[in-house]
């Protein structure tokens, strides 16, 4: 039924729609989150992830449609309130604070997250107590806590990325939300990437828009396929590598073996 939002699911998203003026930018999504898998969405370019990935964060509003998180409906929640509610995303370029060291990011990240009640004054030692605590949690999750001093700027690609999910993870977030992780990556620094979702999916559901087919179709459990804003395939790996309506209309003749 096309209403009806999967209970097992983290996020279940139903019939989410984007318009910007007459263009239908996403049309009508259906897509489940589930705890333990990595749901990588491919599409060629303009196809609507982007702008899929800004509605599940809260930071676009739907046109229609509705985003539940863990059987509640979120679709008009703020992006900073869903983030407290454990949507957390990163981002395609890089938004560190570079002159600050790798744990101040992951701290300022958590202490931003947690609720301000500034009347109660006598909390907030404990709230930086309990940020550094969750700092120091996501870097260990992230595998920088080795540079829990580096300055962040002087970090390289990679790990700058990596430091990009620790924020995330500083959150607590119960959805990841990864917008092209392995940009820009080297392959050495891919694999440490592909490595680290691996381990992020256990505790977490994890949205995938990724470019890097191959790393697509190693890491997804599950793969949606989006065309001109539409979803028209969603599967496992080996049913899309064979989808028929997929191979026409967006893996064209390439073989992905
Ligand atoms: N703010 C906006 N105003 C008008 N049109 C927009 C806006 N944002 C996106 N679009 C259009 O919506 C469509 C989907 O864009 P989107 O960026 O979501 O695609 P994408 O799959 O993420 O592409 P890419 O892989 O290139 O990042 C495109 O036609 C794009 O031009």
């Amino acid at each position: 039924m096309a209403d009806a939002h999967n209970p097992a699911a983290k996020l279940s998203v139903r019939a989410l729609t984007r318009r910007f003026g007459g263009l239908v930018a996403v049309s009508h999504v259906d897509i489940d989150l589930h705890e333990g898998e990595v749901h990588a969405v491919i599409g060629t370019n303009g196809a609507g992830k982007s702008t899929l990935i800004n509605m599940l964060s809260g930071e676009l509003a739907a046109s229609s449609g509705s985003i539940h998180l863990e059987g509640r409906d979120v679709t008009q929640m703020p992006q900073p309130q869903r983030a407290r509610a454990g949507v957390g995303r990163s981002y395609q370029r890089t938004t560190i604070f570079p002159e600050f060291t790798v744990l101040e990011n992951c701290r300022l990240t958590a202490q931003a997250q947690a609720r301000p009640r500034p009347w109660r004054i006598w909390e907030s030692a404990q709230h930086c107590d309990a940020s550094l605590q969750r700092a120091h949690a996501a870097l260990a999750s992230a595998g920088l806590q080795h540079q829990a001093q580096t300055i962040a700027g002087s970090l390289s690609h990679g790990a700058k990325r990596q430091l990009e999910v620790a924020m995330c993870l500083a959150t607590e977030p119960q959805v990841l939300l990864l917008d092209e992780p392995l940009a820009g990556m080297g392959a050495e620094e891919t694999e440490r990437m592909l490595t680290l979702l691996q381990q992020l999916k256990q505790g977490h559901a994890v949205l995938l828009v990724e470019h890097d087919m191959d790393a697509v179709f190693r890491i997804a459990d599950r793969i949606t396929v989006m065309v001109n804003g539409a979803v028209v395939a969603t599967g496992t790996p080996a049913q899309i590598r064979v989808d028929p309506v997929v191979r026409t209309a967006y893996l064209g003749e390439e073989e992905h073996a």
